[in-house]
């Protein structure tokens, strides 16, 4: 009854195709938006707030139509990205706005209630241009949930945060999806996700590339073949050597100094490498990733 529906949504821009054909079941508890910058996740939250028409597809919210209909804007809150709020009001007087505009029944006890889910009474009567960052998402989140809806999206929650407001925040959204809220974030941090969602979405280039549970699309993306950049004290011999292990798929001479090696299974290569080198008394002097960049990550998952 609460599931958000997206049944083949797309979107264009002239030329540009934001997001391609993307079908998708949110319910409640967390889910996290996964995918790089560009990749159309703001596009798909504000389709599935209502704010933007899908340009193919629909977008439903327990079976009714999400755009246009101002019940069930009741149910929907959006955090934006955007960082401009109106300064020169209160913390207090910008949820209010909120709350009026939503037309509940108690505008000024809803206001109090959200300001507290969001722990800050305390700064309530203060302006908002004297807030931190995490106060002004805080806010936002608080104006976001004044009529207290069942679906709860946010465009980059945690962007500039410092751990101790990226805790508090992520606190306050678990807090939320225990409570039977259907939250959906935007990240294209992986570890913001793995932190806090039970379930994770994928997009990648305007496409849903993959969907399920945290362990099942981290290990989508560790089983990927990995490039390292290796040095040590005799890399002719240790690429002999490395080649002969099942962990390694391929090991090539760079140049004098560096070799290249390829691994599709990262557990295993991380214990042979150091154990070979030790057996044959070779001394490594460097390991590195030459391919870690997110953008590569989702791209291997796309094509996988
Ligand atoms: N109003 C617009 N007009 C033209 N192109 C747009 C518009 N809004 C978004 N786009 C394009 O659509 C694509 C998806 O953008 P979107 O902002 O949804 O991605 P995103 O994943 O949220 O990225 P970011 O994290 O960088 O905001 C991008 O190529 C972007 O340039």
């Amino acid at each position: 009854m609460t599931d958000l529906v997206l049944a083949g949504v797309s979107r264009w821009y002239g030329n540009v195709v934001a997001v391609n054909d993307v079908s998708m079941v949110l319910s409640p508890g967390i889910t996290g938006l996964l995918g790089p910058n560009g990749a159309g996740k703001s596009t798909l939250l504000s389709m599935m707030a209502g704010l933007l028409p899908p340009s193919a597809g629909s977008v439903t919210l327990g079976d009714r139509p999400v755009r246009e209909r101002v019940s069930v804007y009741r149910d929907i809150g959006l955090v934006p990205v955007q960082e401009q709020l109106y300064d020169f009001l209160t913390g207090r007087q910008l949820v209010r706005l909120s709350a009026d505009l939503q037309q509940v029944s108690d505008p000024a006890a809803a206001t109090e209630r959200a300001i507290e889910l969001v722990d800050l009474a305390d700064a309530a009567g203060r302006k908002v241009h004297t807030y931190s960052k995490g106060m002004r998402q805080r806010i936002k989140v608080a104006s976001a949930l004044v009529h207290d809806p069942q679906v709860l999206l946010l465009d980059e929650p945690f962007n500039g945060m410092d751990p101790i407001q990226r805790r508090q925040m992520m606190n306050l959204l678990t807090d939320l999806g225990q409570r039977g809220r259907t939250i959906v974030f935007s990240s294209h941090i992986l570890e913001e996700v793995e932190q806090l969602a039970r379930r994770v979405e994928v997009v990648v280039a305007g496409r849903h590339a993959a969907s399920g549970d945290f362990a099942e699309i981290r290990r989508l993306m560790t089983d990927r073949p990995n490039q390292y950049r290796l040095r040590s004290s005799d890399n002719r011999r240790l690429a002999a050597l490395l080649l002969a292990d099942p962990s390694v798929r391929g090991a090539r001479l760079r140049d004098r100094h560096t070799l290249e090696v390829e691994t599709d299974d990262l557990g295993r290569f991380a214990h042979s490498v150091p154990r070979i080198a030790r057996a044959h008394d070779i001394r490594l002097l460097e390991l590195t990733p030459t391919d870690e960049s997110l953008e590569s990550v989702f791209s291997y998952l796309v094509n996988a």
